[in-house]
Protein backbone atom coordinates (compact mmCIF):
# COMPACT_ATOMS: atom_id res chain seq x y z
CA UNK A 1 0.00 0.00 0.00
CA UNK A 2 1.49 3.31 -1.07
CA UNK A 3 0.17 6.39 1.14
CA UNK A 4 1.26 10.25 0.44
CA UNK A 5 1.61 12.90 2.64
CA UNK A 6 3.66 15.89 0.83
CA UNK A 7 4.34 19.43 1.84
CA UNK A 8 7.02 21.66 0.32
CA UNK A 9 7.94 25.18 0.10
CA UNK A 10 8.84 27.31 -2.75
CA UNK A 11 11.11 29.38 -0.39
CA UNK A 12 14.87 29.21 -1.00
CA UNK A 13 15.34 28.15 2.57
CA UNK A 14 12.45 26.89 4.20
CA UNK A 15 10.81 23.66 2.66
CA UNK A 16 9.40 20.53 3.72
CA UNK A 17 8.46 17.55 2.11
CA UNK A 18 7.18 14.25 3.49
CA UNK A 19 6.27 11.06 3.20
CA UNK A 20 5.75 8.35 5.62
CA UNK A 21 5.84 3.83 5.20
CA UNK A 22 3.69 2.12 7.22
CA UNK A 23 5.27 -0.87 8.76
CA UNK A 24 8.89 -2.52 7.88
CA UNK A 25 7.94 -3.93 4.39
CA UNK A 26 6.17 -1.27 3.39
CA UNK A 27 7.34 1.66 1.32
CA UNK A 28 6.41 5.34 0.48
CA UNK A 29 6.61 7.52 -2.42
CA UNK A 30 7.16 11.20 -2.26
CA UNK A 31 7.19 14.07 -4.69
CA UNK A 32 7.36 17.65 -4.30
CA UNK A 33 4.55 19.86 -4.29
CA UNK A 34 4.79 23.39 -3.68
CA UNK A 35 3.37 24.97 0.27
CA UNK A 36 3.95 28.24 1.23
CA UNK A 37 5.31 28.51 4.82
CA UNK A 38 2.26 30.18 5.31
CA UNK A 39 0.28 26.67 4.36
CA UNK A 40 1.87 24.74 7.40
CA UNK A 41 -0.99 24.43 9.34
CA UNK A 42 -0.36 25.02 13.75
CA UNK A 43 -3.32 23.95 16.07
CA UNK A 44 -3.25 25.22 19.64
CA UNK A 45 -5.51 23.76 21.98
CA UNK A 46 -6.35 24.44 25.40
CA UNK A 47 -5.54 28.27 26.02
CA UNK A 48 -1.92 27.97 24.90
CA UNK A 49 0.05 31.19 25.74
CA UNK A 50 -0.06 33.97 23.24
CA UNK A 51 3.62 34.07 23.60
CA UNK A 52 3.65 30.74 21.45
CA UNK A 53 1.60 32.62 18.35
CA UNK A 54 4.61 35.40 18.87
CA UNK A 55 7.24 32.98 18.21
CA UNK A 56 5.48 31.02 15.32
CA UNK A 57 4.85 34.37 13.54
CA UNK A 58 8.15 35.91 14.24
CA UNK A 59 9.28 32.70 12.40
CA UNK A 60 7.41 33.38 9.55
CA UNK A 61 4.00 30.82 10.16
CA UNK A 62 0.77 32.44 9.76
CA UNK A 63 -1.28 29.66 9.57
CA UNK A 64 -2.17 29.12 12.98
CA UNK A 65 -5.34 28.50 14.64
CA UNK A 66 -5.53 29.06 18.86
CA UNK A 67 -8.86 27.14 20.63
CA UNK A 68 -9.38 28.04 24.26
CA UNK A 69 -9.96 24.34 25.21
CA UNK A 70 -9.54 20.80 24.67
CA UNK A 71 -11.48 19.41 21.77
CA UNK A 72 -13.71 15.90 22.16
CA UNK A 73 -11.93 12.87 20.92
CA UNK A 74 -14.05 13.16 17.24
CA UNK A 75 -13.48 16.37 16.73
CA UNK A 76 -10.15 16.34 17.30
CA UNK A 77 -9.84 13.47 14.71
CA UNK A 78 -11.59 15.48 12.02
CA UNK A 79 -9.47 19.02 12.68
CA UNK A 80 -6.00 17.04 12.99
CA UNK A 81 -5.84 15.50 9.28
CA UNK A 82 -4.63 18.84 7.77
CA UNK A 83 -2.32 20.09 10.96
CA UNK A 84 1.18 19.64 10.46
CA UNK A 85 2.24 21.02 14.13
CA UNK A 86 0.11 20.34 17.31
CA UNK A 87 0.09 21.98 20.41
CA UNK A 88 -2.02 21.33 23.97
CA UNK A 89 -1.46 21.13 27.38
CA UNK A 90 -2.65 18.24 30.03
CA UNK A 91 -6.42 17.96 28.93
CA UNK A 92 -6.05 16.28 25.41
CA UNK A 93 -5.32 12.96 25.02
CA UNK A 94 -3.14 11.81 21.95
CA UNK A 95 -4.48 8.44 21.35
CA UNK A 96 -3.24 5.77 18.64
CA UNK A 97 -5.83 6.39 16.40
CA UNK A 98 -5.85 10.38 16.94
CA UNK A 99 -2.29 9.58 15.79
CA UNK A 100 -3.38 7.26 13.08
CA UNK A 101 -6.24 10.61 12.40
CA UNK A 102 -2.85 12.91 11.81
CA UNK A 103 -1.49 12.09 8.41
CA UNK A 104 -0.36 15.28 8.45
CA UNK A 105 1.50 15.64 11.39
CA UNK A 106 4.70 16.42 11.75
CA UNK A 107 5.17 17.30 15.33
CA UNK A 108 3.59 17.84 18.98
CA UNK A 109 4.09 20.44 21.51
CA UNK A 110 2.87 19.49 25.19
CA UNK A 111 3.24 22.82 26.68
CA UNK A 112 3.19 21.78 30.04
CA UNK A 113 5.87 19.19 31.91
CA UNK A 114 4.12 15.98 31.83
CA UNK A 115 3.79 14.09 28.83
CA UNK A 116 1.37 11.23 30.37
CA UNK A 117 -1.51 12.11 28.10
CA UNK A 118 0.94 11.46 24.94
CA UNK A 119 1.10 7.95 23.88
CA UNK A 120 4.50 8.52 23.27
CA UNK A 121 4.84 4.92 21.44
CA UNK A 122 2.47 5.62 19.49
CA UNK A 123 3.68 9.31 18.33
CA UNK A 124 7.18 7.30 17.53
CA UNK A 125 5.17 5.02 14.97
CA UNK A 126 4.47 7.96 13.22
CA UNK A 127 7.31 9.77 13.17
CA UNK A 128 5.93 12.56 15.36
CA UNK A 129 8.31 14.28 17.37
CA UNK A 130 6.85 15.59 20.75
CA UNK A 131 8.64 17.71 22.97
CA UNK A 132 7.61 19.73 26.08
CA UNK A 133 8.74 22.32 29.02
CA UNK A 134 10.41 20.26 31.44
CA UNK A 135 10.66 23.21 33.59
CA UNK A 136 9.15 26.97 32.84
CA UNK A 137 6.72 25.76 35.42
CA UNK A 138 8.50 24.00 38.39
CA UNK A 139 8.52 27.49 40.35
CA UNK A 140 5.06 28.23 40.30
CA UNK A 141 4.00 24.42 41.20
CA UNK A 142 6.17 24.15 44.12
CA UNK A 143 5.27 27.76 45.41
CA UNK A 144 1.37 26.96 44.82
CA UNK A 145 2.28 24.01 47.22
CA UNK A 146 4.10 25.77 49.85
CA UNK A 147 1.09 28.30 50.08
CA UNK A 148 -0.94 25.13 50.52
CA UNK A 149 0.73 23.97 53.38
CA UNK A 150 0.54 27.24 55.67
CA UNK A 151 -2.84 27.64 54.67
CA UNK A 152 -3.91 24.40 55.59
CA UNK A 153 -2.07 23.75 59.15
CA UNK A 154 -3.66 26.94 60.09
CA UNK A 155 -6.74 25.53 59.22
CA UNK A 156 -7.44 28.90 56.80
CA UNK A 157 -9.82 26.59 54.01
CA UNK A 158 -12.25 26.01 56.51
CA UNK A 159 -12.45 28.89 58.98
CA UNK A 160 -12.76 30.93 55.35
CA UNK A 161 -15.77 28.49 54.20
CA UNK A 162 -16.99 28.66 57.43
CA UNK A 163 -17.04 32.71 57.41
CA UNK A 164 -18.87 32.66 54.22
CA UNK A 165 -21.63 30.62 55.29
CA UNK A 166 -21.86 33.86 58.52
CA UNK A 167 -19.72 31.49 60.94
CA UNK A 168 -16.59 32.80 62.86
CA UNK A 169 -13.81 30.27 63.80
CA UNK A 170 -11.66 32.35 65.94
CA UNK A 171 -9.78 29.60 67.50
CA UNK A 172 -5.89 27.84 67.72
CA UNK A 173 -7.21 24.81 68.04
CA UNK A 174 -5.37 22.64 65.36
CA UNK A 175 -3.54 25.52 63.84
CA UNK A 176 0.20 25.20 63.75
CA UNK A 177 3.28 27.21 62.40
CA UNK A 178 5.12 25.82 59.52
CA UNK A 179 8.37 26.14 61.09
CA UNK A 180 9.90 22.60 62.37
CA UNK A 181 7.54 20.70 60.63
CA UNK A 182 8.62 17.53 58.07
CA UNK A 183 7.55 17.63 54.83
CA UNK A 184 7.62 14.66 53.08
CA UNK A 185 8.65 14.65 49.36
CA UNK A 186 7.21 11.95 47.12
CA UNK A 187 9.39 12.45 43.55
CA UNK A 188 12.61 14.36 44.00
CA UNK A 189 12.99 15.94 40.81
CA UNK A 190 12.58 19.30 39.43
CA UNK A 191 9.37 19.89 41.36
CA UNK A 192 10.50 18.33 44.34
CA UNK A 193 14.19 20.09 44.57
CA UNK A 194 12.79 23.05 44.25
CA UNK A 195 10.52 23.01 46.81
CA UNK A 196 13.03 21.27 49.02
CA UNK A 197 14.94 24.25 49.17
CA UNK A 198 11.85 26.43 49.74
CA UNK A 199 10.77 24.90 52.69
CA UNK A 200 14.17 24.62 54.54
CA UNK A 201 14.19 28.32 53.86
CA UNK A 202 10.93 28.29 56.22
CA UNK A 203 12.35 26.38 58.94
CA UNK A 204 11.17 23.20 57.74
CA UNK A 205 12.73 19.78 57.81
CA UNK A 206 13.08 17.62 54.43
CA UNK A 207 12.57 13.76 53.62
CA UNK A 208 12.08 13.11 50.75
CA UNK A 209 11.21 9.31 48.70
CA UNK A 210 12.09 8.98 45.15
CA UNK A 211 12.59 5.59 43.41
CA UNK A 212 16.43 7.08 42.10
CA UNK A 213 18.80 7.78 44.38
CA UNK A 214 18.70 11.95 44.63
CA UNK A 215 21.20 14.30 45.46
CA UNK A 216 19.68 16.18 48.84
CA UNK A 217 19.78 19.57 48.55
CA UNK A 218 20.74 21.44 52.17
CA UNK A 219 19.45 19.43 54.84
CA UNK A 220 16.85 17.31 53.08
CA UNK A 221 18.17 13.38 53.56
CA UNK A 222 16.10 10.52 51.14
CA UNK A 223 14.44 7.55 52.78
CA UNK A 224 14.54 4.33 51.48
CA UNK A 225 10.81 3.49 51.59
CA UNK A 226 7.86 5.12 51.07
CA UNK A 227 5.69 4.42 54.04
CA UNK A 228 8.60 5.39 55.96
CA UNK A 229 8.12 8.58 54.51
CA UNK A 230 4.72 8.35 54.97
CA UNK A 231 4.90 8.05 59.28
CA UNK A 232 7.81 10.75 59.86
CA UNK A 233 5.87 13.23 57.94
CA UNK A 234 3.31 16.46 58.82
CA UNK A 235 2.88 16.91 55.42
CA UNK A 236 3.50 14.94 52.22
CA UNK A 237 3.27 16.36 49.20
CA UNK A 238 3.45 13.95 45.98
CA UNK A 239 5.54 15.14 42.56
CA UNK A 240 6.12 11.94 40.60
CA UNK A 241 4.91 11.45 36.74
CA UNK A 242 1.58 9.52 35.95
CA UNK A 243 3.36 6.05 35.03
CA UNK A 244 2.10 2.66 35.82
CA UNK A 245 4.50 2.58 39.14
CA UNK A 246 2.78 5.91 40.28
CA UNK A 247 -0.64 4.68 39.51
CA UNK A 248 -2.91 5.07 42.70
CA UNK A 249 0.23 4.94 44.60
CA UNK A 250 -1.57 6.49 47.77
CA UNK A 251 -4.37 4.60 48.65
CA UNK A 252 -5.78 3.10 51.34
CA UNK A 253 -3.02 1.56 53.37
CA UNK A 254 -0.74 4.34 52.30
CA UNK A 255 -2.89 6.90 54.10
CA UNK A 256 -3.44 4.78 57.13
CA UNK A 257 0.39 4.62 57.07
CA UNK A 258 0.40 8.63 57.61
CA UNK A 259 1.02 10.74 60.86
CA UNK A 260 -2.75 11.04 62.45
CA UNK A 261 -3.56 14.90 61.92
CA UNK A 262 -1.20 15.31 58.65
CA UNK A 263 -1.74 16.90 55.60
CA UNK A 264 -1.71 15.03 52.01
CA UNK A 265 -1.13 17.43 48.79
CA UNK A 266 -1.49 15.92 45.16
CA UNK A 267 -0.26 18.22 42.64
CA UNK A 268 1.23 15.42 40.31
CA UNK A 269 -1.05 13.72 38.69
CA UNK A 270 -5.04 12.33 39.30
CA UNK A 271 -4.12 8.61 39.75
CA UNK A 272 -1.33 9.07 41.60
CA UNK A 273 -3.94 9.05 44.70
CA UNK A 274 -7.06 7.25 45.17
CA UNK A 275 -10.00 9.96 45.91
CA UNK A 276 -12.52 7.31 47.71
CA UNK A 277 -9.97 6.33 50.99
CA UNK A 278 -9.02 10.13 50.88
CA UNK A 279 -12.35 11.29 51.07
CA UNK A 280 -12.96 8.90 54.13
CA UNK A 281 -10.18 9.92 55.95
CA UNK A 282 -10.95 13.80 55.76
CA UNK A 283 -13.94 12.87 57.12
CA UNK A 284 -13.04 10.77 59.54
CA UNK A 285 -10.36 14.21 60.44
CA UNK A 286 -7.68 11.25 60.04
CA UNK A 287 -5.99 13.65 57.94
CA UNK A 288 -6.18 17.63 58.96
CA UNK A 289 -6.56 18.48 55.48
CA UNK A 290 -5.24 18.07 51.82
CA UNK A 291 -4.87 20.31 48.68
CA UNK A 292 -5.59 18.55 45.55
CA UNK A 293 -5.09 19.98 42.33
CA UNK A 294 -5.02 17.09 40.06
CA UNK A 295 -8.25 14.15 39.80
CA UNK A 296 -8.82 10.93 38.00
CA UNK A 297 -10.96 12.86 35.78
CA UNK A 298 -10.81 16.61 34.95
CA UNK A 299 -13.32 18.67 33.08
CA UNK A 300 -12.44 19.47 29.41
CA UNK A 301 -13.42 22.75 29.51
CA UNK A 302 -13.86 25.45 32.16
CA UNK A 303 -17.67 24.83 31.33
CA UNK A 304 -18.10 21.45 31.82
CA UNK A 305 -19.04 20.52 35.66
CA UNK A 306 -16.20 19.44 38.13
CA UNK A 307 -17.65 16.28 40.15
CA UNK A 308 -15.49 14.38 43.05
CA UNK A 309 -16.15 13.16 46.18
CA UNK A 310 -14.10 15.56 47.72
CA UNK A 311 -16.51 18.56 47.00
CA UNK A 312 -18.17 20.18 50.43
CA UNK A 313 -15.22 19.00 52.31
CA UNK A 314 -14.20 22.15 54.18
CA UNK A 315 -10.58 21.02 55.28
CA UNK A 316 -9.72 20.66 51.45
CA UNK A 317 -8.06 22.78 48.58
CA UNK A 318 -9.43 21.85 45.83
CA UNK A 319 -7.62 23.51 42.62
CA UNK A 320 -8.59 22.96 39.41
CA UNK A 321 -5.59 22.00 37.90
CA UNK A 322 -3.74 25.17 38.07
CA UNK A 323 -0.12 24.09 39.42
CA UNK A 324 1.32 25.70 36.57
CA UNK A 325 -0.88 28.02 35.44
CA UNK A 326 1.16 31.53 36.47
CA UNK A 327 1.04 33.87 33.99
CA UNK A 328 5.10 34.19 33.83
CA UNK A 329 5.06 30.14 33.58
CA UNK A 330 2.37 29.85 30.68
CA UNK A 331 4.66 32.96 29.07
CA UNK A 332 7.69 31.00 29.84
CA UNK A 333 6.05 27.45 28.62
CA UNK A 334 4.86 29.24 25.01
CA UNK A 335 8.17 30.65 24.00
CA UNK A 336 9.83 27.51 25.00
CA UNK A 337 7.14 24.70 23.38
CA UNK A 338 6.98 27.13 20.18
CA UNK A 339 10.84 27.77 19.61
CA UNK A 340 11.50 23.50 19.53
CA UNK A 341 8.30 23.46 16.98
CA UNK A 342 10.36 25.97 15.06
CA UNK A 343 13.46 24.69 15.20
CA UNK A 344 12.47 21.41 14.04
CA UNK A 345 10.23 22.22 11.32
CA UNK A 346 12.77 24.87 10.18
CA UNK A 347 16.23 23.03 10.55
CA UNK A 348 15.44 19.24 11.80
CA UNK A 349 16.66 20.14 15.17
CA UNK A 350 14.86 17.84 17.59
CA UNK A 351 17.07 18.98 21.16
CA UNK A 352 15.03 17.51 24.30
CA UNK A 353 12.42 16.00 22.08
CA UNK A 354 11.02 13.52 24.82
CA UNK A 355 10.36 10.73 22.38
CA UNK A 356 12.84 11.42 19.24
CA UNK A 357 16.74 10.89 19.09
CA UNK A 358 18.24 14.32 20.02
CA UNK A 359 20.02 15.69 17.27
CA UNK A 360 21.10 19.61 17.36
CA UNK A 361 21.88 20.81 13.72
CA UNK A 362 23.55 23.46 12.14
CA UNK A 363 22.11 25.74 9.47
CA UNK A 364 22.60 24.23 6.01
CA UNK A 365 23.02 27.52 3.57
CA UNK A 366 22.68 26.88 -0.27
CA UNK A 367 21.85 22.99 0.53
CA UNK A 368 18.82 20.11 1.04
CA UNK A 369 18.69 18.76 4.44
CA UNK A 370 17.29 15.18 3.93
CA UNK A 371 15.11 14.13 7.14
CA UNK A 372 14.89 10.21 7.43
CA UNK A 373 13.03 8.91 10.63
CA UNK A 374 13.80 4.92 10.50
CA UNK A 375 12.80 2.26 13.01
CA UNK A 376 15.95 1.27 14.44
CA UNK A 377 16.61 -1.78 12.93
CA UNK A 378 20.76 -2.96 11.77
CA UNK A 379 21.65 -1.62 8.08
CA UNK A 380 19.46 1.27 7.34
CA UNK A 381 22.71 3.98 7.51
CA UNK A 382 24.22 1.81 4.84
CA UNK A 383 21.55 1.30 2.82
CA UNK A 384 20.78 4.77 2.70
CA UNK A 385 24.58 5.91 2.16
CA UNK A 386 24.41 3.34 -0.74
CA UNK A 387 21.53 5.21 -2.16
CA UNK A 388 23.79 8.14 -2.15
CA UNK A 389 26.92 6.65 -3.62
CA UNK A 390 24.72 4.59 -6.46
CA UNK A 391 23.53 7.44 -7.60
CA UNK A 392 26.40 9.97 -7.60
CA UNK A 393 24.78 12.39 -4.84
CA UNK A 394 28.02 14.22 -2.48
CA UNK A 395 27.12 14.32 0.88
CA UNK A 396 28.03 17.33 2.52
CA UNK A 397 27.48 16.53 6.12
CA UNK A 398 25.51 13.60 7.78
CA UNK A 399 24.29 13.39 11.30
CA UNK A 400 22.48 10.10 12.77
CA UNK A 401 20.98 9.74 16.29
CA UNK A 402 19.54 6.81 17.69
CA UNK A 403 17.19 5.65 20.39
CA UNK A 404 16.48 2.09 21.14
CA UNK A 405 13.27 2.57 18.60
CA UNK A 406 13.92 4.34 16.17
CA UNK A 407 17.02 6.25 14.07
CA UNK A 408 17.45 10.08 13.28
CA UNK A 409 19.61 10.19 9.70
CA UNK A 410 20.00 14.06 8.57
CA UNK A 411 21.79 14.84 5.29
CA UNK A 412 22.65 17.42 3.37
CA UNK A 413 23.23 17.19 -0.10
CA UNK A 414 23.11 19.30 -3.15
CA UNK A 415 19.34 20.64 -4.30
CA UNK A 416 19.75 18.67 -7.85
CA UNK A 417 19.63 15.42 -6.20
CA UNK A 418 16.87 15.94 -3.41
CA UNK A 419 13.82 14.77 -5.22
CA UNK A 420 15.88 11.92 -6.71
CA UNK A 421 17.33 11.29 -3.19
CA UNK A 422 14.19 11.59 -1.08
CA UNK A 423 12.22 9.57 -3.59
CA UNK A 424 14.88 6.29 -2.89
CA UNK A 425 15.02 7.44 0.54
CA UNK A 426 11.40 6.58 1.42
CA UNK A 427 11.78 3.35 -0.37
CA UNK A 428 14.20 2.16 2.59
CA UNK A 429 13.19 -1.17 4.39
CA UNK A 430 12.06 0.42 7.77
CA UNK A 431 11.41 3.83 7.11
CA UNK A 432 8.86 5.69 8.79
CA UNK A 433 9.26 9.22 7.44
CA UNK A 434 11.34 11.52 5.41
CA UNK A 435 11.30 14.92 4.50
CA UNK A 436 13.63 17.70 2.76
CA UNK A 437 13.95 20.92 4.02
CA UNK A 438 15.66 23.99 1.81
N1 LIG B 1 -0.30 20.38 38.75
C1 LIG B 1 0.34 20.90 37.74
O1 LIG B 1 -0.12 21.86 37.12
C2 LIG B 1 1.64 20.33 37.33
C3 LIG B 1 1.91 19.00 37.54
N2 LIG B 1 3.11 18.47 37.17
C4 LIG B 1 3.34 17.04 37.43
O2 LIG B 1 4.45 16.94 38.31
C5 LIG B 1 5.24 15.86 37.89
C6 LIG B 1 6.65 16.03 38.41
O3 LIG B 1 7.27 17.10 37.73
P1 LIG B 1 8.86 17.28 37.78
O4 LIG B 1 9.32 17.42 39.17
O5 LIG B 1 9.21 18.35 36.82
O6 LIG B 1 9.32 15.88 37.20
P2 LIG B 1 10.74 15.21 37.30
O7 LIG B 1 10.77 14.19 36.24
O8 LIG B 1 11.81 16.23 37.38
O9 LIG B 1 10.69 14.47 38.73
C7 LIG B 1 9.92 13.33 38.98
C8 LIG B 1 10.62 12.54 40.08
O10 LIG B 1 9.78 11.44 40.43
C9 LIG B 1 10.60 10.31 40.61
N3 LIG B 1 9.80 9.10 40.46
C10 LIG B 1 9.36 8.53 39.31
N4 LIG B 1 8.66 7.42 39.60
C11 LIG B 1 8.63 7.30 40.94
C12 LIG B 1 8.06 6.37 41.83
N5 LIG B 1 7.35 5.32 41.39
N6 LIG B 1 8.24 6.54 43.15
C13 LIG B 1 8.98 7.59 43.62
N7 LIG B 1 9.56 8.50 42.82
C14 LIG B 1 9.38 8.37 41.49
C15 LIG B 1 11.69 10.46 39.56
O11 LIG B 1 12.82 9.68 39.85
C16 LIG B 1 11.96 11.97 39.63
O12 LIG B 1 12.96 12.27 40.56
C17 LIG B 1 5.11 15.89 36.36
O13 LIG B 1 5.38 14.63 35.81
C18 LIG B 1 3.68 16.30 36.15
O14 LIG B 1 2.88 15.15 36.07
C19 LIG B 1 4.08 19.25 36.62
C20 LIG B 1 3.86 20.58 36.40
C21 LIG B 1 2.60 21.22 36.70
O1 LIG C 1 -0.93 23.72 32.63
C1 LIG C 1 -1.36 22.63 32.25
O2 LIG C 1 -2.28 22.50 31.47
C2 LIG C 1 -0.74 21.36 32.75
C3 LIG C 1 0.34 21.56 33.76
C4 LIG C 1 0.91 20.24 34.07
O3 LIG C 1 0.25 19.42 34.66
C5 LIG C 1 2.26 19.92 33.64
O4 LIG C 1 3.01 20.84 33.30
O5 LIG C 1 2.59 18.72 33.62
Amino acid sequence: MLRRSMLASTSPFFGLACCRGRGFREYAMSSKTSLEKSRIKFLLLEGIHPSAVEVLRGAGYTNIESLPGALPDAELKAKIADVHFLGIRSRTQLTAEVFAAAQKLVAAGCFCIGTNQVDLEAAREHGVAVFNAPYSNTRSVAELVLAEAILLLRGVPEKSAVAHRGGWLKSAENAFEIRGKTLGIVGYGSIGAQLSVLAEALGMKVAFYDVVTKLPLGNAHQVRELHQLLAQSDIVTLHVPETQATQWMIGAAEIAAMKPGAILINASRGTVVEIEPLAAALKQKKLLGAAIDVFPVEPRTNKDEFQSPLRGLDNVILTPHIGGSTMEAQANIGLEVAEKLVKYSDNGTSTSSVNFPEVALPAHPGKHRLLHIHRNVPGVLSEINRIFSDNNINISSQFLQTNEKIGYVVTDIDAAYSDLALEKLAKVNGTIRSRVLF
